[in-house]
């Protein structure tokens, strides 16, 4: 990448976001990441966190493999709070929160990749754009059981009051978003969702992730 992303290709990468770690999964995580890159999936982020989490090299093998997966869709890979992990694997870019390292600092440690940042209110989300920030996940926007030290959830409200308040970098919703909630969160201003549960948990990741593309897609272009 010769320079930072673009706010008009990020918004599209966020469309349809997987997150998800083995912790996550019932079956091979890999499997699940074939079925949703099918489905459309438009980024995926590594997140292997959580009791029982992969560490070290089965967590490199299981990292190496889904961006390969990506690689191949030509989908951007995310790794989640290390740093170290996403240059030493050389992934497009990193997720961090407000108790991970600063955005500021990660942003130089990682130059032009892509950096997501999440954030619970304006004044975080303003903190984000001035350090760095490409992408601000908001959430959780409903409750979740996809993780353990989530704040509360604060509903749709949340992206509209950073739209008011003149937040116009991307943004990605997450937490609790399920097919019935897509328009809703599209519609207060979110450019796209991320998404666990509802697609790891489905029957069917491909299938899951199909009917989330055509509910953005129908958000995107305001038709309810
Ligand atoms: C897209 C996206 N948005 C928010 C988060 C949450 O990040 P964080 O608050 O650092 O929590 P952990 O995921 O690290 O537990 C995310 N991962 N992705
Ligand atoms: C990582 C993260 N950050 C805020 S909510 C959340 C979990 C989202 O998972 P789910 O889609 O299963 O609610
Ligand atoms: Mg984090």
């Amino acid at each position: 990448m010769t320079g930072r992303v673009a706010p008009e290709m990020m918004r599209r990468h966020l469309r349809m976001y997987l997150v998800l770690g083995s912790v996550n999964c019932s079956v091979e995580p890999s499997l699940v990441v074939q079925e949703a890159l099918a489905g459309g999936a438009t980024m995926v982020q590594f997140r292997e966190k959580g009791q029982g989490a992969l560490t070290g090299e089965p967590m490199i093998r299981l990292a190496r493999r889904i961006q390969e997966q990506c690689r191949q869709a030509r989908v951007p890979f995310i790794v989640n709070d290390d740093v170290e992990l996403a240059l030493k694997l050389d992934a497009d870019g990193v997720h961090i929160g407000q108790d991970d390292e600063s955005a500021a600092s990660v942003r130089e440690r990682i130059g032009n990749r892509m950096l997501g940042v999440s954030a619970h209110t304006v004044e975080e989300a303003r903190r984000a754009i001035l350090h760095g920030a490409d992408y601000l996940g908001i959430g959780p926007i409903y409750p979740t059981r996809s993780k353990d030290d989530a704040k509360a959830a604060q509903g749709p409200a949340i992206l509209r009051e950073l739209r008011e308040a003149g937040i116009r970098l991307p943004i990605v919703g997450i937490g609790g978003i399920t097919v019935d909630r897509v328009e809703e969160v599209i519609g207060a201003g979110a450019d796209g969702i991320a998404v666990i549960s509802a697609v790891t948990g489905a029957a069917s990741a491909q299938e899951a992730v199909e009917t989330f593309m055509g509910k953005i897609r129908r958000g995107a272009e305001g038709i309810s």
